[in-house]
């Protein structure tokens, strides 16, 4: 969508950060009004982050004025609430955000040099921050560097490693923390409990107001810095654990108000040390259904801007998610010794019934994969069967943990992998393609690929009955194909089921594109296994297959490298076998964003591709 100038003239002006710049003070406010209300309308129309975005409307707009950028390093944690930032800088036409080929979900580097650096993931920007101002000391030209982060991200392991090493260096790096109360669901932690004690002291920001002779007319980004500094020492701001790290701390701020923002972030981006500017903002500002329920507004398909009504995509089928949520709440009842455990996930992975219903045995541990991982080992070992439930891009920080903590010590920990796969709209940083290959190679692991929901249902039971070392079902983002659960059975380790027997070619399916494979297998009479473990694989299944086809074929919806269908390669030669095998699955590459079903289709991982690329083998 086009700006529409009658509608947003100071926007229409503004849409890029040389133009923002031209704008005077006053004409401030208008030009957050105008930003929020562009966002709101073309966000309904397509979906996407929302409430975040709604949040850092201001923060966005002074630190672009504020700031050289892109010459100034700006970095956003997560990325999510990246909306506004993109808007400003020439990207205005994000009515397509996420769908293929149109704009990333977060910051790109190739997409813009605003964005300084790539996100999705939380809690990177004070690290790579450090790194840039760093750099930028020892390229001596002044290049100043800020960070954003939320309060949720800022609770993540990683973001204390980077101040630990950003207190010990005299950098010139200025972190804005973000605080909202809200992770996607309400924020939770020592952390946040510390952070609610600390409120705005509006006396103090009155009398600095009123001794500034503060007023939207006031030239203060010209002041000299001995004045500008003046005022900040007398300003007698909350002595936090920042201070004790050894970084200046300012706030909290109202997030809000642009003139504040505007003379503080000013006089800190003069400053040769590390600080942090502590500012309070409303999730979901401006838009009344996202501020009463930023939860639900995190990210939302297109709604009626008027009603607040979000377009339902559903279907009477369940998602995966909800089949874990059942399960889970169907086990608790019966057993207090399982623990659900989820890193600040609550919603998307389908928990909140089990939380509301079993609090006592429910963990959110915040934006905590690590801790996640090994807190169940420590639960494990006390007798306890932790089930943690987290998404598979996410369990990527937890690698160690997962070897070292729990398969090294055969710890009976049932991981339930949510949004295995291909996951669409989030795109690259968000697919879980790459599970199954760093799984694989771990010693003393059960990895279990539901290929419908009851699948999944008899998986998780499965696994939850396992007591010799850790298990995973990993299953993908979304709807099931509607069948129906039975009741829990445990499944025999190791075992896969013959779907169909056929001729010559034998596909062996590891996952939900099984669904893709009967219709070919049934084209073409093809046999067809739902081999059900990636491991332990079952190579007697395989071996009396071998006996009478000629090809092999392997599907998975993951990485093709060191895959499901890698280790039935390995067998093939550890064994001698010569038959000709086919992987299909994820190419070398990185998946980009769009829906499922496209992307899908554009790396022939539907009926019809799947065919394709099994006849194009044969065929050559
Ligand atoms: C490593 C990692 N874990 C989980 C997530 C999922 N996630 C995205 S945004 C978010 C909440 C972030 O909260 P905060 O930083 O406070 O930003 P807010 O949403 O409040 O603007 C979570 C948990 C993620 N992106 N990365
Ligand atoms: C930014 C982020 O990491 C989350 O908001 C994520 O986009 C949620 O994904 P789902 O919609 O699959 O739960
Ligand atoms: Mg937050």
């Amino acid at each position: 969508m086009i700006i529409n100038r009658k509608k947003y003239p100071i926007l229409h002006f503004a849409r890029s950060v040389k133009k923002l710049k031209l704008l005077p003070i006053e004409k401030l406010p208008q030009l957050c009004y105008e930003l929020r209300q562009y966002l709101i309308d073309i966000v309904s129309k397509s979906g996407g982050h929302l409430s975040s975005s709604l949040g850092v409307i201001e923060i966005t707009v002074a630190l672009h004025y504020v700031f050289d950028t892109p010459f100034d390093n700006l970095i956003w944690d997560v990325g999510h609430q990246t909306y506004p930032h993109k808007i400003l800088t020439g990207r205005s036409d994000i009515q397509d955000i996420n769908k293929k080929s149109k704009l990333h979900p977060f910051p790109y580097r190739k997409e813009s040099k605003y964005d300084a650096f790539g996100g999705g993931h939380a809690a990177t920007s004070i690290s790579a921050g450090v790194g840039m101002a760093i750099a930028s000391n020892k390229e001596n030209k002044n290049r100043r560097t800020v960070c954003v982060i939320g309060d949720g991200a800022i609770t993540s392991g990683m973001a204390f490693e980077a101040m630990n090493h950003a207190g010990h260096h005299n950098i010139h790096l200025l972190i804005i923390l973000n605080h909202n109360s809200m992770s996607i669901s309400k924020n939770v932690g020592a952390l946040n409990l510390c952070f609610s004690k600390i409120s705005i002291d509006h006396n103090l920001i009155k009398k600095y107001k009123e001794r500034k002779n503060f007023c939207i007319k006031s030239d203060f980004l010209n002041k000299d810095v001995v004045y500008q500094k003046e005022y900040l020492r007398d300003m007698k701001f909350y002595n936090t654990f920042f201070n004790d790290f050894g970084f200046q701390y300012f706030g909290p701020l109202d997030g809000h108000d642009i003139f504040l923002l505007i003379d503080f972030i000013s006089r800190l981006s003069s400053q040769k040390y590390t600080s942090v500017l502590h500012i309070i903002t409303k999730k979901g500002k401006g838009y009344f259904p996202a501020e009463l329920n930023p939860t639900e507004w995190h990210s939302v398909p297109k709604f009626d801007i008027n009603t607040g009504k979000i377009c339902s995509t559903r279907k009477d089928i369940l998602t995966y998610s909800e089949v874990f949520g059942n399960w889970l709440c169907t086990i608790a009842k019966k057993d207090k010794k399982l623990i659900g455990i989820t890193p600040a996930m609550t919603e998307g992975s389908g928990m909140v019934n089990f939380s509301k219903f079993f609090p006592e045995q429910y963990f959110d541990v915040a934006i905590a994969e690590q801790h996640a991982v090994t807190f169940s080992a420590g639960l494990a070992i006390s007798g306890y069967k932790p089930v943690l439930a987290i998404y598979s891009t996410f369990l990527q920080r937890a690698y160690d943990q997962v070897i070292h903590d729990i398969a090294l010590q055969k710890l009976p920990v049932l991981f339930a992998i949510d949004r295995g796969g291909i996951v669409g709209q989030d795109g690259e940083t968000h697919q879980g393609v790459f599970d199954l290959t760093y799984l694989r190679c771990i010693p003393n692991i059960v990895i279990m690929t539901p290929s419908d929901e009851n699948e999944c249902f008899q998986m998780l039971y499965t696994g939850y009955c396992y007591r010799n070392g850790p298990s995973v079902v990993r299953y993908p983002r979304g709807m099931g194909i509607g069948t129906s659960l039975k009741s829990m059975n445990i499944i025999p380790i190791g075992k896969g089921i013959i779907k169909r027997f056929g001729k010559k070619i034998a596909i062996l399916n590891f996952g939900p594109l099984c669904i893709f494979a009967e219709k070919v297998a049934k084209k073409l009479d093809f046999t067809l296994v739902d081999m059900r473990f990636v491991k332990p694989l079952d190579i007697n299944l395989i071996l009396c297959l071998t006996k009478n086809h000629h090809f092999f074929v392997t599907l998975e919806e993951g990485m093709v490298s060191g895959g499901a269908g890698s280790s039935v390669n390995e067998f093939f030669m550890k064994n001698k076998i010569t038959i000709p095998i086919l992987n299909i699955g994820i190419p070398d590459i990185f998946v980009p964003h769009g829906d499922q079903s496209e992307i899908r289709r554009k790396y022939e991982l539907d009926s019809d591709g799947i065919l394709k690329k099994i006849l194009s083998w044969l065929n050559k």
